[in-house]
C-alpha cells in the first residue's frame, strides 16, 4: 500500500500483494498484469490483484476508471488483452457474480428465481436460507417485477451466493439504494466473507467500503494508485476519510478527461 507517487504499477502491487498476505486468508483468484482496451482507449493498463478467502476487497475509483471491466475479468466473463488470471478456482464456474444492473425473469417469484438459479449448480441448495441471508424470506412469494430497487439488488445478491461460490464479485450492489438498506448490504456482504467467501466488489459508497472492507483498491488511468486497508490509506495520505483519500491521489480535472474518454490513455 503507498501514497508515493513516485512508485510505479508493479511496485505497488508487489506491496500490497505483501500487505493482503499479511492481512486475510489464501488466495483463491490472482490477477497478475491485466491489460484491456477498447478500440483506442486503454482501460485497464497492467493491474495486478490478489483476491483472497475470508475477505473484502473494494475497488474504488472514479467513474469510467475501469472496475465493472475488471471485475467482468475476475468473474472470467471476459478474457483480456494481456495478462493472467490464476486461482485454484475456475472463474467461470466458481465465482458468484452481481451485475451493476441485475434483471430477472419476469413473472417468476422470488422463491422460484432463487429455485431456478440453484437448478443451475452442481448440488442442492437450500432456498429458505438463502433468501433469509439477505433478509428476503418475507417476499418469497413475491413476483420479482413487483419488487422494490433494494429489493432487486438484494435478490441479486442472493443469485450471486447460490451454491456458496468461493469468489463473489460485485458489481457497485448498493448503488441508488437508501442508507438503510446500503447498510444491510453491507451487512450481508460481510457475512459471506466472515463464512469464507472472498469478496471482490466496486463501489462508490465510501461508508460502506470503510466499514467492512480488509482491502481497498484505488483505480485510476488504468493503474492502482493505492491499496491497502482503509486505514492504512488514510494515515499515508494524512487524510482524515477515505473520501479525503480519494481526494488527495486522484486529480480530479484530470479523471474528468478519463471519464468523458478523453483523456491522453484514452
Ligand atoms: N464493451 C465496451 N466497449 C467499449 N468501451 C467500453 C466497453 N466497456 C467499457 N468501456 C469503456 O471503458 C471505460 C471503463 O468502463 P467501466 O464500466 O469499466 O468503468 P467503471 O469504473 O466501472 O465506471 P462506473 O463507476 O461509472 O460504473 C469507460 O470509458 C467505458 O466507456
Amino acid at each position: 500500500m503507498t501514497g508515493d507517487d513516485s512508485r510505479n504499477g508493479k511496485e505497488v502491487a508487489d506491496a500490497q500483494t505483501a500487505d493482503d498476505e499479511a492481512a486475510s486468508g489464501d488466495s483463491v483468484l490472482t490477477l497478475e498484469a491485466v491489460r484491456q482496451s477498447f478500440g483506442d482507449v486503454s482501460v485497464l493498463e497492467g493491474v495486478s490483484l490478489d483476491v483472497r478467502a475470508e475477505s473484502v476487497t473494494c475497488l474504488l475509483g472514479p467513474n469510467g476508471s475501469g472496475k465493472s471491466t475488471l471485475l467482468s475479468i475476475a468473474a472470467g466473463l471476459r478474457t483480456p488483452d494481456e495478462g493472467t488470471v490464476t486461482g485454484e478456482i475456475d472463474a467461470a464456474r466458481d465465482v458468484g457474480y452481481l451485475p451493476q444492473r441485475p434483471a430477472f425473469r419476469p413473472h417468476f417469484t422470488v422463491a422460484e428465481t432463487i429455485g431456478f438459479y440453484g437448478s443451475l449448480v452442481p448440488t442442492p441448495i437450500d432456498e429458505a436460507a438463502t433468501l433469509e441471508r439477505v433478509g428476503l424470506a418475507a417476499v418469497a412469494d413475491r413476483r420479482v417485477e413487483h419488487l422494490s430497487g433494494g429489493m432487486v439488488r438484494l435478490l441479486g445478491l442472493a443469485q450471486a451466493t447460490v451454491g456458496s461460490p468461493p469468489v463473489v464479485v460485485l458489481d457497485e450492489p448498493a448503488s441508488g439504494l437508501d442508507p438503510q438498506i446500503r447498510h444491510r448490504i453491507a451487512d450481508v456482504i460481510a457475512d459471506l466473507a466472515a463464512d469464507g467467501a472472498a469478496v471482490l466488489m466496486a463501489t462508490h459508497d465510501l461508508d460502506a467500503a470503510e466499514r467492512i472492507a480488509d482491502q481497498v483498491r484505488i483505480l485510476d488511468d488504468g493503474e492502482f494508485v493505492a491499496g491497502g486497508s482503509p486505514s492504512e490509506i488514510q494515515s499515508e495520505t494524512a487524510a482524515e476519510s477515505l473520501g479525503g483519500a480519494i481526494d488527495a491521489l486522484i486529480d480530479r480535472e484530470d479523471a474528468i478527461g478519463v471519464r468523458a474518454g478523453t483523456g491522453d490513455r484514452r
